[in-house]
C-alpha cells in the first residue's frame, strides 16, 4: 500500500473549519483499473473533484507510480495506491462509489463481446471483492462488455446476498457525451446547452439516442437524425478504428466516467434533481436491465425514469434491439451462475 497525503493548505483549512464532516462529507472512491487508459485519466479527474476526500487506485500492476504522481495535484483528497489481490480488500473498505474500468479493450475488427471471455471474469472477480468489504458502495461498471458485465456483477452481489439494485450502475454516459458534441455540431447549437438521453444499452444497436426529445430543439431532417443516430451508435468503433490496434476510448471515457461519479457522490450528499442516464436494474421495458434516465439520491437510484414520447424511428430502433440486448443480459447471468 503506498500513501501519498496532499498536504495542501485547502486540504488543511477544510479539515480546521470542519467542512468535511458538515457541507462536504468524506467520501471514498475507488478506481479499479487505475493504471489504465482510462484508469490514470479517470484518477487526475476524480483528483480534482472537491466532494472526494479519500481516492483509492488500485490495478494489478503499476499503481504506486500512478498514485504518486496524481498525490502531487493540490486538491482535498488523499491518494492511496494499491497494488495485486492481496490489497484490493485495502482498497474498497469504506469505499462510498467503486468505478471499474478494469479489463482489456477492444481491437480493430472486434465487437465488445469479444471481449467477454477475459473481462467477465475479471469483473465477477473484483464484485465479489466488492461484495465483501464494501458491500452498499455504489458501483459504477465500465468494464465491456456492459451489457453482460452489469447482469454478472448483480448475479455475483445476489449470491453474496449483498444485492441492492440502487447500487449498481452500467455507465453510459460517453454515449450521451457523444450525441452531445455530434447533435450540437449538425445542429450549430452551443454543446454546453444540449441534452439527449441516450437509451437501451452500451453496443451498437442497443445504444439509442432519443434526438426526438434532444434540446434544444433544432428539427433536423430524417437523414441527419438516421446519420446522427449511426454515428453514436458507432462512436466506440470510431475510436478503436483511429486508434489502429492501440485500444478504444479512454481520454473521453474518463471524462464521461468522471461526470457520472461525480452524479453518483452529489446523489448521496442530497442534491436533488441529481438525473443522468445509466444502465440499470429495470422495468422500463421487458428486459431486467435498460438505460434510461435515472434520478440519483442518497441511496443511488431514487428513481428510474420512462422513455418518454419515441418519434417512429426511435420505438423501430427499440423493437430492433431488445433481441440482442436481452441475448448479452443472459449471457452475463449463465456464466455468473455456472463459472
Ligand atoms: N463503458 C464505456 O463506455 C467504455 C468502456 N470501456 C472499457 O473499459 C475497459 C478498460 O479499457 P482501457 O482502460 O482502455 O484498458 P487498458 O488495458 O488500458 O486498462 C485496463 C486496466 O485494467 C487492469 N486490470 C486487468 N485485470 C485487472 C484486475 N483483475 N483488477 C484490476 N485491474 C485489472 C490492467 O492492468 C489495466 O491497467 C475495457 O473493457 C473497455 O472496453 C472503454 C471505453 C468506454
Ligand atoms: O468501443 C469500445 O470498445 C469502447 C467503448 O465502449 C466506447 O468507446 O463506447
Amino acid at each position: 500500500m503506498f500513501r501519498y497525503v496532499a498536504r495542501s493548505a485547502a486540504g488543511k483549512h477544510l479539515h480546521r473549519r470542519g467542512y468535511a464532516t458538515e457541507s462536504v462529507p468524506d467520501r471514498k472512491v475507488a478506481v479499479l483499473g487505475a493504471a489504465g487508459g482510462i484508469g490514470q485519466p479517470l484518477a487526475l479527474l476524480m483528483k480534482l473533484n472537491p466532494l472526494v476526500s479519500r481516492l483509492a487506485l488500485y490495478d494489478i500492476a503499476n499503481t504506486p507510480g500512478v498514485a504518486a504522481d496524481v498525490s502531487h495535484v493540490n486538491t482535498r483528497s488523499e491518494v492511496t495506491g494499491y497494488v495485486g489481490e492481496d490489497q484490493l480488500g485495502q482498497a474498497l473498505e469504506g469505499c462510498d462509489v467503486v468505478i471499474i474500468p478494469a479489463g482489456v479493450p477492444r481491437k480493430p475488427g472486434m465487437t465488445r463481446d469479444d471481449l467477454f471471455n477475459i473481462n467477465a471474469g475479471i469483473v465477477k472477480g473484483l464484485c465479489a471483492a466488492i461484495a465483501k468489504y464494501c458491500p452498499n458502495a455504489l458501483v459504477n461498471m465500465i468494464s465491456n462488455p456492459v451489457n453482460s458485465t452489469v447482469p454478472i456483477a448483480a448475479e455475483v452481489f445476489k449470491k453474496a446476498g449483498t444485492y441492492d439494485e440502487k447500487k449498481l450502475f452500467g455507465v453510459t454516459t460517453l454515449d450521451v457525451v457523444r450525441a452531445k458534441t455530434f447533435y450540437a455540431g449538425k445542429a450549430k447549437v452551443n454543446v454546453a446547452d444540449v441534452n439527449v438521453p441516450v437509451v437501451g444499452g452500451h453496443a451498437g444497436i442497443t445504444i439509442l439516442p432519443l434526438f426526438s426529445q434532444a434540446t434544444p430543439k433544432a428539427n433536423l431532417p430524417e437523414d441527419d437524425i438516421k446519420a446522427l443516430t449511426k454515428r453514436t451508435q458507432d462512436g466506440g468503433t470510431e475510436v478503436v478504428e483511429a486508434k489502429a490496434g492501440k485500444g478504444s476510448a479512454t481520454l473521453s471515457m474518463a471524462y464521461a466516467g468522471a461526470i457520472f461519479a461525480d452524479a453518483c457522490l452529489k446523489g448521496l450528499n442530497g442534491v436533488p434533481n441529481v438525473v443522468e442516464c445509466s444502465f440499470v436494474q429495470s422495468t422500463v421495458t421487458e428486459l431486467p436491465f435498460f438505460a434510461s434516465k435515472v434520478r440519483l439520491g442518497k441511496n443511488g437510484v431514487e428513481e428510474v425514469l420512462g422513455l418518454g414520447p419515441l418519434s417512429d424511428y426511435e420505438k423501430e430502433g427499440l423493437e430492433k434491439l431488445k433481441p440482442e440486448l436481452k441475448a448479452s443480459i443472459e449471457k452475463g447471468i449463465n456464466f455468473a451462475n455456472q463459472s
